[in-house]
C-alpha cells in the first residue's frame, strides 16, 4: 500500500485520474494536506521529492515518528544534503549533522544536477538515505538541543572559550540553581520527572536552511566571563572541571564526534549542569 501526501489539490486530482481504473488504484491512498501538519500513518519506507523549504522540519518529523520506519530516500538541496551527511572535520559539519546523526544513519546516494530539470532550478540536488537508529538513543531532546546549540555558537572556537562566555555561564548557572532548588523541594517526595522524548523541535531552526553561519566573528553576546576578583566563581570552576576531562576545553565542536558530544553531555549532567 502506498500513501501519498500532497498539498496541491490539482496534483491530487491528477494523481487520482492517472491511477483510476488501473490494477494499482486500490493500493494507493492520497492524502491531500500539509505533510508537516498531517498525522502520518504507519509506514516502513518513505520516498519523497519535497519542496526544499520543509527539509529540516520534515526530516525531524520523520525521525520523531513512532514506530520508526526502516528507511527514507529523500531528495534535498545539495548543500542541505551535504550538511546532513557531514562528518567531524568536514567544512559543513554543523548542528544539523550532529542532530540528525544522533537519531539516524545517513548516506549520500546520488547527485542530481540542476540540468536534469526543465526549467533548471537555481540549485543542485542530492538523494540521501536516512535509516533511523534502533533503538532510538535515550537522550532528553531538549537537553541535547540546548547543549549542542551552545557547542556550535562558534564551531571553530575551543569549547574552553565557548564555556567561558559570560552569557553561557550565567544561563547555565541559572539552570543549575533552579534545578538544585527543585531537587530540594522534591527530596522526600517520590516525584520523578517525565522526560519528553519529542524530537521534532530539532528541525525548527531557520539556520538549517541557510549557509554556514559560523563566520568566526565575535559579537557582544560572546564576552568572556572575566574573573573579577582573580578567582573563577565556584560554578565556573565546576564547568571548567568537566571540560578538563579528556581535554575537552582544547577541542572544537567542528571536530567532535557524536560519542564525544554524548559523553561530554553526560559528564555535565553528572556534575548537575543542565541545558534545558
Ligand atoms: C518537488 S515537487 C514534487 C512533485 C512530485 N511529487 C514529483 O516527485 O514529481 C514537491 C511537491 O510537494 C508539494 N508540497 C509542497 N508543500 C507541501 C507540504 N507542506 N505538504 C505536502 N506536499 C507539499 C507540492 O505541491 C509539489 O507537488
Amino acid at each position: 500500500m502506498v500513501v501519498a501526501i500532497e498539498l496541491d489539490p490539482r496534483m491530487v486530482l491528477e494523481l487520482q485520474r492517472r491511477f483510476q481504473g488501473t490494477p494499482f488504484s486500490n493500493r494507493l491512498k492520497v492524502i491531500q494536506g500539509d505533510v508537516l501538519k498531517t498525522d502520518l500513518p504507519y509506514f516502513d519506507i518513505c520516498v519523497a521529492n519535497i519542496p526544499y523549504q520543509i527539509s529540516s522540519p520534515l526530516t525531524f518529523k520523520l525521525l520523531n515518528h513512532q514506530p520508526s520506519f526502516r528507511c527514507a530516500i529523500i531528495m534535498f538541496q545539495r548543500e542541505f544534503a551535504m550538511r546532513l551527511v557531514a562528518q567531524p572535520g568536514d567544512t559543513l559539519y554543523c548542528r544539523l549533522s550532529v542532530n540528525t546523526q544522533l537519531y539516524a544513519r545517513v548516506s549520500h546516494l546520488l547527485k542530481v544536477g540542476k540540468n536534469n530539470f526543465r526549467p533548471p532550478p537555481k540549485v543542485d540536488s542530492s538523494v540521501v538515505r536516512i535509516e533511523p537508529r534502533k533503538p532510538r538513543p535515550q537522550v532528553n531532546p531538549k537537553e541535547w538541543d540546548g547543549f549542542i546549540r551552545i557547542c556550535f555558537i562558534r564551531k571553530n572556537k575551543t569549547l574552553g572559550s565557548i564555556f567561558r562566555i559570560k552569557n553561557v555561564l550565567s544561563m547555565l548557572e541559572k539552570n543549575y540553581k533552579t534545578l538544585q532548588a527543585l531537587q530540594q523541594l522534591q527530596n522526600g517526595s517520590s516525584g520523578s520527572t517525565n522526560v519528553e522524548m519529542d524530537i521534532s523541535g530539532l528541525g525548527d531552526s531557520k539556520e538549517d536552511q541557510s549557509m554556514d553561519l559560523d563566520d568566526g566573528t565575535d559579537n557582544e553576546m560572546e564576552v568572556e566571563d572575566g574573573d573579577a576578583d582573580g578567582e573563577a566563581s565556584e560554578f565556573k570552576q565546576k564547568v571548567l572541571a568537566v571540560l578538563k576531562e579528556k581535554d575537552y576545553s582544547e577541542k572544537r565542536s567542528s571536530k567532535l564526534s557524536q560519542e564525544e558530544f554524548l559523553h561530554l553531555l553526560s559528564q555535565f549532567n553528572m556534575a548537575g549542569i543542565h541545558f534545558s
